[in-house]
C-alpha cells in the first residue's frame, strides 16, 4: 500500500525540527522523490482548527489526548496516506511519536491509552525514519525565548520538558530501527551537513 517514505521530524520546542525540514526537502528533492511537508497538530483545514484550539485553549489532559488523534486521524486520510500511495515522500514535523513524549512523557497520561489510541487511528503505519532533534533543556528555551510569542505548551516549566525529553529517548532506544538522534546544539551548518551524510545511507 506506501510505495512512498514517511519521515518525520521529533523532539522538544525549540530544538530546531522545524529549521532543518526545507533543508531535507530540498535534499530529497534534488534526489528525484516528489516531497511533500506537513505537520502536526494540523496538515489539513480541520486539523489547523484544532491546532489553534489545542495550542490555546485549556482543556482536560485526555480531551488533548484524543483532539491530537483526531487531528491526526483527518491529517492521515486526506493528506498521508494519499501521498504515500502516490508514491511521494512525506515529512511531517511531529507525529505520534509526539503525543507519547508530551501527552504520556510530558502530563504523565497512561501509555496504554496512547497505545490502544494508535491502534486504532494508525495500527498499520510507523514512520520510515524519524529524526529526533535532542539538544540541552536550557538551549531549546534561550532560542524560542528569543524567536517567538510562547504557546501553552511552549509556557510550560522546565520539569516537563525534562519528562517529554526523556519519554523522546525511551522511545528511541525502544525502535532503534526508525529512530535517529540529531545533536541539535551544534550551529545549523554543522546539523546540516550531519543530515546530509544520514540521507546518503536512507
Ligand atoms: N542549530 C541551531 N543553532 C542555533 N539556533 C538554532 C538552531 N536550530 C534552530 N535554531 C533557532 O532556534 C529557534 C527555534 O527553532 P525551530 O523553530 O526550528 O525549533 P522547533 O524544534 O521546530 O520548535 P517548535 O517545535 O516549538 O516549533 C529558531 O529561531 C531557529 O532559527
Ligand atoms: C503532534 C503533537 C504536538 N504536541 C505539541 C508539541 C508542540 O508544543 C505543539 C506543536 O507546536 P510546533 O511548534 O509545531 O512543534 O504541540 C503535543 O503535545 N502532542 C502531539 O501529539
Amino acid at each position: 500500500m506506501k510505495p512512498g517514505k514517511f519521515i518525520t521530524f521529533e523532539g522538544i520546542d525549540g530544538a530546531g525540527k522545524s529549521t532543518h525540514i526545507s533543508f531535507v526537502a530540498s535534499l530529497l528533492h534534488d534526489r528525484g522523490h516528489t516531497v511533500l511537508t506537513t505537520r502536526e497538530p494540523g496538515g489539513t483545514p480541520l486539523g489547523e482548527k484544532l491546532r489553534a484550539l489545542l495550542l490555546h485553549e485549556k482543556m482536560h489532559l485526555e480531551t488533548e489526548a484524543l483532539l491530537m488523534f483526531a487531528a491526526r486521524r483527518e491529517h492521515l486520510a486526506q493528506v498521508i496516506e494519499p501521498a504515500l500511495k502516490r508514491g511521494d515522500w512525506v515529512i511531517s514535523d511531529r507525529f505520534t511519536d509526539a503525543t507519547f513524549a508530551y501527552q504520556g512523557g510530558g502530563r504523565k497520561l497512561d501509555r496504554r491509552k496512547l497505545e490502544a489510541l494508535e491502534r486504532w487511528v494508525h495500527p498499520d503505519l510507523q514512520p520510515d525514519l524519524t529524526l529526533l532533534f535532542d539538544v540541552p533543556l536550557e538551549v531549546a528555551r534561550s532560542r524560542l525565548e528569543k524567536s517567538r510569542d510562547l504557546d501553552r505548551f511552549e509556557q510550560e516549566q522546565a520539569a516537563f520538558f525534562a519528562a517529554t525529553q526523556a519519554e523522546y529517548l525511551r522511545r528511541a532506544s525502544e525502535f532503534p530501527e526508525r529512530f535517529r538522534v540529531i545533536d541539535s546544539s551544534k550551529p545549523i551548518s554543522d546539523v546540516n551537513q550531519g543530515l546530509v551524510r544520514l540521507f546518503e545511507e536512507f
